[in-house]
């Protein structure tokens, strides 16, 4: 299986973020990707004041990468969107994924959510405007189990370990848009911290580039395999990297070095 994760900096107009992202998933089908992944906040990543109205799973959002993912023969992770939330005060964060002919395999909701104040860095309370999920999700692509996550909870190693153990997943997404002040130091190890330690490939597709108001985005989207190694990283603009996904290479590291087996606790 080939996968591609795709960099992208989405912002206030979110027509043209729409565009970009279909562009995005175009080269990489057009590059043999059988799985797409997109960054958190696809749509938009602008001002408050011009966030799109949240939508339902089967809105027009979904509409949207569901034709994408039907068009081009390829599975899509839609990064994720505004969903209309249990109250009026909050949406969810969520994630879509899509299969080869457009139907809906998988919704995740953002679980952990970004609440910190740094001073003179990032302030950020995610909770005050998204009401977090509670479930963890884990979907079948082509026979490969993928296990969902987004952004801040890659910082939550029990997470991951259950989407790994529980779900079995052998690829775990994380679509994001992590800021340039945590990204530069936190980004690269922890994901590679998450692939070493659940033994699975990790992609992970960012945001890339200055949003309004004052919030630029570190990118470097990545795919990475069950040994750590990085396999692919974007450079600092808008594209997309593939690499294989090699199962036989990823039983091979854990019947190797079983420390998923070896676990007592
Ligand atoms: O964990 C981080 O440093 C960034 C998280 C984030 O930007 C988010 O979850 O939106």
């Amino acid at each position: 299986m080939r996968v591609a994760v795709c960099q992208l900096n989405a912002r206030d107009d979110r027509a043209a973020n729409l565009a970009a992202a279909r562009d995005l998933l175009g080269r990489a089908a057009s590059a043999g990707a059988d799985l797409a992944v997109l960054p958190e906040y696809v749509d938009y990543l602008g001002r408050s004041a011009g966030l799109p109205k949240p939508e339902p799973v089967d809105g027009e959002f979904a509409e949207f990468f569901s034709a994408a993912a039907r068009e081009l023969g390829i599975w899509v992770h839609a990064g994720s969107f505004h969903e209309v939330g249990p109250d009026d005060a909050r949406t969810y964060n969520t994630s879509l994924v899509f299969d080869r002919s457009g139907e809906l395999a998988a919704t995740y909701r953002k679980i952990h959510l970004y609440d910190v104040e740094i001073p003179g860095r990032v302030s950020y309370q995610e909770s005050r405007s998204v009401a977090p999920g509670d479930t963890t999700v884990v979907t079948d692509v082509d026979g490969v189990r993928l296990g969902l996550s987004i952004c801040y909870d890659l910082r939550f190693p029990e997470l991951y370990r259950r989407l790994a153990v529980e779900g079995e997943a052998r690829m775990i997404v994380v679509p994001a848009a992590f800021m340039m002040h945590t990204g530069r130091d936190h980004w690269e190890v922890l994901l590679r911290a998450r692939a070493i330690e659940n033994q699975c490939y990790v992609l992970a597709a960012g945001q890339i580039g200055d949003h309004e108001p004052g919030r630029t985005c570190f990118g470097r989207s990545m795919i990475i395999d069950p040994w750590g190694t990085v396999l692919a990283q974007a450079p600092d603009t808008v594209g997309i990297v593939t690499a294989d996904i090699d199962l036989g290479r990823l039983e091979e590291i854990r019947s190797e070095l079983p420390s998923l087996a070896n676990r007592r606790l």
